[in-house]
C-alpha cells in the first residue's frame, strides 16, 4: 500500500505539483481538514497560495480558491477536469451511472443536460410555471399562519422553526415544475414515509465516508453509509418509478400530452432513442427524475434559511427590502415573480446572501479525465477538484470589508452569479454548472419578498441579533448549525 500510495504521487511531468501541506503516509492530509474543511482550506491559502494540492488518503485532491484560478479552470480546463468523482455511498444500486449530478461527463450526461438546460434554464419555460411556483408559497405562508395560531392557542409566543417549511416548499416546487402536479400532498405531515426517507437519505449522502478516502475499503463499507444510503434510494427510486410507470400508462392511453414537463421530455428523448450507450433508459429516467430533487430541495431550502437569518440580524436591511415592496407592489396584492426585476434592493440582498452562504461551498467536486497543466502545475489524472466558493466569495482582494453582509455592494455593480463572474460562482460555472439556477434564484427571491410582505420577524423574547448562532455545519450543502427559530407577526 505505501509503495502504491508514492507511485500515486510520482510526477510524471516536468511541471511542479501544486504546493500544499506535507501530509502523513497512507493518511495523508486528512486530519488537516478540521471540522469544516474549506474553511481550513480558506487559511492554508495565506501559506500555499490559490492552489494547493493535499493528499485526503489515497485521493490526490487540488483546492482551487482564487477568483483568478476559478476563471484559468473554467476558461481553459473546463473539459479536462469534465467528469465528477462520485461518493462511494451513490454507487449504491448503480445510481451514479444514471445519475447527471455525479456522473462522468458522457454523452448521457449532456443530453440529459440538454433538456434540462431548456426545461429549468429558458426563462420562457420557467415562466409557463410561474403559477405552480406561487401556490407553494401561498401553501407556505398558510402554515406559517396555522402553526403560529397553534402555538399562541396553547400558551407559546407564536415561534416557529423556519427550515422545515422552507424544505416542504421547495420539494414541492421542485415536483411541481417537473411533475405538474403536488407531490406531498399530505402537507406538513412530517410522518409521510417517502419524505422521511427523503431527509434521512440525504443525512447518509452527507456523511464522511472513510471508503471515498481509500477506495480499497469501498468493499467492506466500514461505517455502513454505503448500505443504510441503498436502504432509503431504494424506496424512493420505487415511489420515482412509481410515477414513471403512471405517466406513461397515461401517456399510452392518450389522456396525457397536455402536461409536457420535464418528465415528459424525459421520457419523449427515451422514446426516440431506444438503442445506444446514452440512451435514457427507464431506470435512468427514474434517477434523473429524483436527483432533481435531491438537486433543488434542500440547496433552494438553505439559501433562503440563511437569508432570513442574515436580516433577522440585519432589521435595517429587512425594512429596506419591505419599503421597496410596499412602494412597488403595495400591501393589496401579493407580491409575485413578476415584480421581482423591478425590486432591485431585493435582487441585491440575494446576491449578498448567496455571496456569504453558498449551498455547495466548494461545488461538486470534479475530477481530471487526463493529466493536465493547469496554472503552470501539473494536476494528474484522477485528481479530484474542489473550487472553493465560499472562500473565493471572501476574498479581500476583490471583496472589501468581506465578511460584512452589505447588499449595498452589488447595488452599482454588475457583478452577477450566472457563472461569468468568477469572484462570484454559488451555482458553480462552465460545463457541470448549476442547471437549477434561474429556478433555484427565482424561488430565494419570491419566497424572502413573500416573507417580509406578509410579516414581521423577530427574535424570541432576551435574544438579541448580534448574539444570533451562525455556525456554519457540513451535510450535503453548507446548513446552519443551530436552526433559526423566529416569530412572525402578521403585517397590518
Ligand atoms: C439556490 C439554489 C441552488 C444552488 C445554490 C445550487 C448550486 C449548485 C452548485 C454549486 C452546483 C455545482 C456546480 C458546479 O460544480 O460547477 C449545482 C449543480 C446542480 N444543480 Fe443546483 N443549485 C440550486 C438549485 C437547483 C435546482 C432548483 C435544481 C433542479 C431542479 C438544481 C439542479 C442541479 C443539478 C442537476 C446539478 C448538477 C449539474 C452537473 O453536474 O452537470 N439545482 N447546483
Amino acid at each position: 500500500l505505501f509503495i502504491n500510495f508514492l507511485s500515486k504521487l510520482k510526477n510524471k511531468s516536468s511541471k511542479p505539483l501544486p504546493p500544499g501541506p506535507p501530509g502523513w503516509p497512507l493518511v495523508g492530509n486528512i486530519f488537516d481538514l478540521g471540522e469544516i474543511p474549506h474553511q481550513t482550506f480558506y487559511k492554508l491559502q495565506a501559506q500555499y497560495g490559490p492552489v494547493i494540492m493535499l493528499k485526503l488518503g489515497s485521493i490526490n485532491t487540488m483546492v482551487v480558491q482564487s477568483a483568478e484560478a476559478a476563471s484559468e479552470l473554467f476558461k481553459k480546463c473546463d473539459l479536462p477536469f469534465a467528469d465528477r468523482k462520485a461518493p462511494d455511498s451513490l454507487t449504491a444500486l448503480g445510481y451514479n451511472q444514471g445519475s447527471v449530478a455525479i456522473g462522468v461527463y458522457s454523452g448521457y450526461c449532456r443530453k440529459v443536460r440538454r433538456i434540462g438546460t431548456t426545461e429549468f434554464l429558458v426563462n420562457k419555460r420557467v415562466n409557463a410555471s410561474i403559477p405552480l411556483r406561487q401556490k407553494c408559497i401561498d401553501d407556505m405562508i398558510g402554515w406559517i399562519k396555522k402553526d403560529v395560531a397553534k402555538s399562541k392557542e396553547n400558551g407559546g409566543s407564536g415561534e416557529i422553526q423556519l427550515d422545515w417549511f422552507l424544505f416542504v416548499t421547495s420539494f414541492n416546487t421542485v415536483g411541481n415544475l417537473m411533475l405538474s402536479r403536488e407531490v406531498m400532498d399530505a402537507k406538513l405531515d412530517k410522518a409521510s414515509d417517502i419524505f422521511d426517507a427523503f431527509v434521512v437519505f440525504l443525512e447518509w449522502v452527507g456523511k464522511p465516508n472513510v471508503a471515498d478516502f481509500f477506495p480499497f475499503l469501498k468493499w467492506m463499507d466500514p461505517q455502513g453509509i454505503k448500505r443504510n444510503t441503498a436502504t432509503y434510494l431504494e424506496r424512493l427510486l420505487g415511489f420515482a418509478s412509481e410515477i414513471v410507470k403512471e405517466r406513461i400508462e397515461e401517456r399510452e392511453l392518450g389522456k396525457e400530452k397536455k402536461t409536457n414537463d420535464f418528465l415528459d421530455a424525459l421520457l419523449d428523448e427515451g422514446e426516440v432513442n431506444e438503442k445506444g450507450v446514452d440512451k435514457l433508459s427507464l431506470k435512468n429516467i427514474t434517477i434523473v427524475l429524483l436527483e432533481m430533487f435531491f438537486g433543488g430541495t434542500e440547496t433552494t431550502s438553505t439559501t433562503i434559511e440563511w437569508g432570513m437569518t442574515q436580516l433577522v440580524r440585519h432589521p435595517n436591511t429587512m425594512k429596506k427590502i419591505q419599503d421597496e415592496i410596499d412602494r412597488v407592489v403595495g400591501r393589496t396584492r401579493k407580491v409575485e415573480e413578476n415584480d421581482l426585476s423591478n425590486l432591485p434592493y431585493l435582487q441585491a440582498t440575494v446576491k449578498e446572501i448567496l455571496r456569504l452562504h453558498p449551498a455547495i461551498q466548494m461545488l461538486l467536486p470534479r475530477n481530471s479525465i487526463e493529466d493536465t497543466e493547469f496554472m503552470g502545475y501539473f494536476v494528474p489524472k484522477n485528481t479530484q477538484i474542489f473550487v472553493n466558493a465560499w472562500a473565493i466569495h471572501r476574498d479581500p482582494v476583490v471583496w472589501p470589508d468581506p465578511l460584512s453582509f452589505k447588499p449595498e455592494r452589488f447595488l452599482d455593480s454588475d457583478i452577477d452569479f450566472k457563472g461569468q463572474h468568477f469572484d462570484m460562482i454559488p451555482f458553480g460555472s462552465g460545463r457541470r454548472s448549476c442547471l437549477g439556477l434561474t429556478l433555484g434564484h427565482r424561488m430565494v427571491c419570491l419566497s424572502i419578498a413573500s416573507l417580509l410582505q406578509t410579516f414581521d420577524w423577530k427574535l424570541p423574547d432576551g435574544a438579541k441579533p448580534e448574539d444570533m448562532d451562525m455556525r456554519e455545519m457540513l451535510g450535503l450543502t453548507l446548513r446552519k448549525k443551530v436552526p433559526l427559530k423566529v416569530i412572525p407577526i402578521l403585517r397590518e
